[in-house]
């Protein structure tokens, strides 16, 4: 005998039903076929409410009566043949009028008792089983309409009756023994007590019923039909790369659905878990799907874990005291009370030093379970042998769970610094010695967030989701924007990475889109659709959606950004920027800020601060981090004056060079941060501080060449003029370099402690003499390299350059993360 069960939502229509039919008849096989089925969706929780309501003389029953008959009457009509039609709608009627009966019935008392609950509910599965039986007949396929009262016999706990096995198993065989027909459509959830009167199975009831039948009749499979396709990785409303479990284990299957996946209710397996009888997991909606396979022993799926579960509404109750220690006594008096007050405990830790004792219960209960333990403590609490009760709400339980974690080292540690690296806090951990299961309690805000990290994590077949927050699109956000838009692919096929930006803003409009924005276009997107750009705005939308393996991107230059990233990195979120304002203000801000990012588990990388995309502060980082030592830095660090002075010469006007240095973008977007020497004195300062010494900006001294007036020009339009004006004087630059034969370059230089910046006419054997165009040069003198310097050289300035940079800074984060 083949045992299907169909639940609510694949009989919840007439369209549905069909489905269901279907899959009946693409059974070939010449077994009987046992179709258990569920209540039309809905209707069960209809059949709740509407005798609620009489119970309370709330004469709106009758609504919600009509409507379950509308939705009966509405089904036969659109799935039975005119000619069998009115014979079913008979059969309905009949039930309709009897269940009518009864609701008025309680009306009429206002007493509704848990026996009378029951006979009412039967009416879901009752009706439903009637139609479906009389559409397979309508088709010509005679099919034998059971009812469950004659052989499931259980005693009269109503609402969860206890099945007596013994004479439930008998009446099954004795019955399937006579049949003749080939297919028995079988009313779930309902059964008689000894006496006779109508009883319900509880939660889960109709996979109870298909699991009794099939156990009884040595199935070889228990099919179980729903609307998804198999017991998921993680719940595919949170995760949206979880995908269907192809093999599984009951222990597993159990942990997964306690846990949250609830396509089975654990203690309705039972009778095939004892006979070994495996389950399959369906479909109706996509019935080509592989489903998941239950069985004894499942085979390895190659991954540490078989999936995540979650479960919401979770509080915390966490008792502490010095007068808990060393009595055998206090958890089993916890518990009682709490069991006492019919309050189920979900998850329970308690320190070694029996100092503490944590439970997480559903939320719904705090109030009962504060009222149990404060009672049950009173003399403790008020002696303050313990300390009182603290109460954490807003919580969730996520757990790793499969056997293959059994005995493997670090898991654990795996899955705590997954979270801790996305800035999840973790409340609680629980890990049986079954070793099937690690669970932790964190903020219910952080669950998506979590599960998607680890899913990502665990999973590693899967894309890596990285989410980048990008500000500034100007000449370096731009191209960056551009260079990732390339990259994709490769990204997503080479390096298992899924970079999406998520927001993007200039200083006009800021777009978001939790998806990702399609980079196709995404100017116009951001104009078109972009709201209004405010900063606060920009930071809580980005902290709210709270997104797993968040990067934030400066690419602008602006100093009230660089205010945000102590903000952004407390969130766990990390940095990546091309602006240098906030590595050079005072040297207790820059410790703060690494700081920040240590604790919080972020990074905060600024590659392209010197050097555009030169791995020069990568390089440093490394001889710093393997011991050596800084002993003198000489360099050129300013790609844009580099260009100004190696195209400058008797044919063009500095000026011109000037203009033509930022049409390239090789300036800052204020040129006079370059032309004053500023940029190159934040340069080299980020140097010295990388280097692992103090400094400030106000220690290093510096040359002016460009006439103070003109400098302190009010605008840029202005300083431009300016520049024309002094012509002469930068012609008197060039004669001085003619006449010495020397180049003009504007030179960093850090030595014993001190650092200097300035124009130096370098001579013919000068490493600096041949730097080209907008070039960079970095000479290292170390401990290591105390003879021949340590040389990074190459082009210091560009959008292409620097944007290279930044992708290189998130690829950083993308592989250590
Ligand atoms: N151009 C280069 O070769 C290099 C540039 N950098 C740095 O890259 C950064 C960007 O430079 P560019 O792209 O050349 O500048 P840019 O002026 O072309 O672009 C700046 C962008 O920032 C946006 N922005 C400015 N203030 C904003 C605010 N308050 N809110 C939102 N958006 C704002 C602007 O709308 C624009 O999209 C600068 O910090 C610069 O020092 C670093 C290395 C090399
Ligand atoms: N404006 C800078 C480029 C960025 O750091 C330069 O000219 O070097």
């Amino acid at each position: 005998m083949q045992v299907l069960k169909f639940g609510g939502t694949s009989v919840a229509s007439a369209k549905n039903i069909a489905l269901v039919k279907d899959v009946i008849f693409e059974k070939k096989s010449d077994q009987p076929l046992l179709a258990v089925v569920s209540a039309l969706g809905g209707v069960t929780t209809q059949l709740v409410n509407c005798s609620a309501m009489a119970a309370t003389g709330d004469a709106e029953y009758l609504k919600e009566l009509t409507q379950i008959e509308q939705k009966h009457i509405k089904t036969v009509q659109e799935l039975i043949s005119l000619k069998n039609q009115s014979k079913t709608m008979g059969k309905v009627k009949i039930l309709l009028n009897e269940l009518e009966d009864i609701c008025r019935g309680v009306f009429l008392i206002h007493e509704l008792t848990s026996k009378t609950s029951d006979k009412i509910l039967s009416f879901g599965e009752r009706l439903s089983s009637t139609i479906i039986a009389d559409y397979f007949n309508d088709l010509g396929h005679s099919a034998f309409l059971a009812d469950p009262r004659e052989f499931i016999t259980t005693d009269n706990n109503y609402g969860r009756a206890e099945v007596d096995f013994k004479a439930t198993n008998e009446k099954i065989k004795a019955l399937f023994k006579s049949l003749k027909e080939k297919l028995v459509i079988c009313p779930g959830f309902i059964a008689a007590s000894k006496e006779g009167e109508i009883t319900t199975l509880g939660r889960g009831g109709s996979d109870y019923t298909a699991a009794i039948l099939a156990a009884a009749l040595n199935s070889s499979e228990l099919e179980i039909w729903t609307d998804v396709s198999g017991m998921m990785t993680a719940d595919p409303r949170l995760v949206s790369s979880a995908y269907a479990i192809k093999e599984i284990s009951y222990e597993e299957a159990m942990e997964l659905s306690h846990f949250g996946a609830k396509v089975i209710y654990p203690p309705t397996i039972q009778p095939v878990l004892e006979k070994k009888i495996p389950i399959r997991i369906k479909n109706t909606f996509k019935k080509d799907d592989d489903g998941t396979l239950i069985t004894e022993a499942s085979a390895s799926n190659g991954h540490l874990i078989k999936g995540l579960s979650s479960i919401q509404n979770i509080a915390l109750f966490n008792l502490s005291g010095s007068g808990m220690v060393g009595i055998p006594n206090f958890s089993h008096r916890l518990f009682r009370a709490l069991s006492a007050a019919r309050v189920n405990v979900v998850l329970i830790t308690q320190a070694s030093s029996e100092h503490t004792i944590c439970v997480g219960i559903d939320a719904k209960d705090v109030a009962t379970s504060q009222k149990a333990i404060e009672s049950e403590f009173a003399y403790e609490l008020e002696s303050h042998k313990i300390d009182p009760v603290q109460i954490e709400r807003d919580l969730s339980i996520i757990a790793l769970v499969g056997s293959n974690m059994k005995a493997k080292v670090g898991v654990s540690g795996q899955m705590f610094s997954v979270l801790g690296q996305n800035g999840v806090n973790i409340k609680a951990i629980a890990q049986g010695s079954s070793e099937k299961n690690i669970s932790v309690v964190i903020r219910e805000k952080e669950v998506k967030k979590a599960l998607n990290s680890l899913h990502e994590s665990f999973f590693l077949s899967e894309k890596k989701r990285m989410n980048l927050f990008l500000i500034g699109v100007g000449n370096v956000g731009s191209a960056f924007v551009e260079q990732l838009k390339k990259q994709k692919a490769y990204l997503s096929q080479h390096h298992h990475l899924d970079v999406r930006v998520v927001a993007l803003a200039n200083s006009r409009k800021m777009l978001f889109a939790e998806e990702g924005i399609a980079l196709k276009n995404w100017k116009e997107q951001l104009e078109e659709k972009g709201e209004k750009m405010k900063m606060e705005a920009f930071l809580t939308q980005m902290e709210e959606l709270n997104l797993r393996n968040s990067i934030f991107i400066d690419n602008t230059a602006n100093a009230d950004i660089a205010d945000l990233y102590k903000r952004v990195l407390e969130k766990s979120i990390s940095v990546v920027t091309p602006n240098k304002i906030a590595c050079t203000r005072s040297q207790q801000e820059y410790m703060d800020l690494k700081k920040i990012a240590l604790q919080y588990k972020a990074k905060f990388l600024f590659e392209t601060n010197v050097g555009a995309g030169l791995p020069v502060i990568n390089t440093l980082n490394d001889l710093i981090k393997s011991g050596d030592e800084v002993l003198k830095i000489e360099a050129v660090l300013s790609g844009s004056l580099n260009f100004i002075f190696n195209n400058f010469n008797r044919d063009k006007k500095f000026v011109d060079i000037v203009r033509q240095a930022q049409k390239e973008g090789y300036t800052e977007p204020d040129p006079r941060i370059d032309l004053s020497g500023a940029d190159v004195k934040r340069k080299i300062l980020i140097l010295i501080r990388e280097s692992g010494l103090a400094m400030e900006m106000e220690d290093i001294p510096s040359q002016a060449f460009i006439p103070a007036e003109c400098m302190n020009a009010p605008s840029v339009d202005e300083f431009f003029s300016g520049l024309e004006k002094y012509e002469d004087e930068f012609q008197k630059l060039l004669t001085k370099a003619e006449k010495s034969e020397t180049k003009i370059k504007y030179v960093a230089s850090f030595n014993k402690g001190k650092a200097e910046t300035g124009l130096r006419f370098v001579e013919k054997s000068h490493p600096f003499y041949n730097l080209e165009g907008k070039d960079n040069i970095v000479l290292f003198t170390t401990k290591r390299y105390p003879e021949q310097p340590l040389v990074i050289k190459g082009a210091g300035a560009g959008a292409e350059v620097t944007a290279s940079g930044i992708f290189a800074d998130v690829m950083r984060i993308a592989n250590t993360n």
